[in-house]
């Protein structure tokens, strides 16, 4: 469970934002500049509120109160970037060990998560060998690996073709059932809220405009 209550003033407006996010997948939609990344960013630590508190399963990442602000790397907060900002000079099985402890359990772990994402077979190119498709899914496995309380995704599928993009919807999707965390994912497709969200919130001008519960036109089995 996340909760968040922030504020953070911006050069044109400030973003301040009071939500919970349980294990579910909660779809962040908003026009350009409507604040997205921004509250992203302060989640993951990259930028820091003025003021407020952020909880993740009891433990506090920000408060300004008691002047806690846990640095990225201790908050275990996944984040998939749009670009997936993969290390070119590493593989893609170097790329998805990145922040795991490296022992042999994790081993184990590794190779499961690279096969359920169907990239084992790629392990040892790199990224510049690899499709757009393939890429996102080696910054999802490396995402998921460092074993996150929280996963965040910024238009993750923004760079893939339409095909890729439906197959790898399908598997995020699963993949939160499976892994049973919060999904924080930014988009500025509707039909993919509509996929993807057990719950959207619209932001404007760095407040949130409004909640919905998106209509589901697919019929999920279970
Ligand atoms: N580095 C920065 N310096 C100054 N202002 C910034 C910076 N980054 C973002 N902003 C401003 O903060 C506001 C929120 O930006 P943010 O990137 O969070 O929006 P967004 O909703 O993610 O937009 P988009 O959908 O275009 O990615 C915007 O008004 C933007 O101009």
């Amino acid at each position: 469970m996340l909760t968040v209550n922030i504020i953070k003033e911006l050069p044109a407006f400030s973003l301040q934002i009071e939500i919970s996010v349980k294990n579910e997948v909660l779809v962040v939609l908003g026009p350009s500049g409507a604040g997205k990344t921004t509250l992203l960013q302060c989640l993951s630590g990259l930028q820091k509120p003025r003021r407020g508190e952020i909880v993740l399963n009891g433990r506090v990442l920000f408060s300004s109160t008691a002047r806690v602000n846990l640095p990225p790397r201790y908050r275990r907060v996944g984040y998939v970037f749009q670009d997936y900002a993969l290390f070119p000079h590493m593989t893609v099985e170097q790329n998805a060990a990145y922040g795991m402890k490296g022992n042999r359990q994790e081993g184990l772990k590794l190779q499961e998560v690279l096969e359920m994402l169907q990239i084992a077979h790629l392990a040892r190119r790199y990224p510049g060998q690899i499709s757009g498709g393939e890429r996102q899914r080696t910054a999802l496995a490396r995402a998921l690996l460092a074993d996150p309380e929280l996963l965040l995704l910024d238009e993750p599928l923004s760079a893939l073709d339409y095909e890729t993009r439906h197959k790898v919807r399908g598997e995020l999707k699963s993949l939160q059932r499976h892994w049973r965390i919060p999904f924080i994912l930014v988009t500025h497709d509707l039909e993919e809220a509509a996929f993807l969200g057990d719950r959207v919130v619209r932001l404007e001008k760095g407040r949130v405009a409004g909640w919905g519960v998106p209509e589901k036109r697919e019929v999920s089995a279970g």
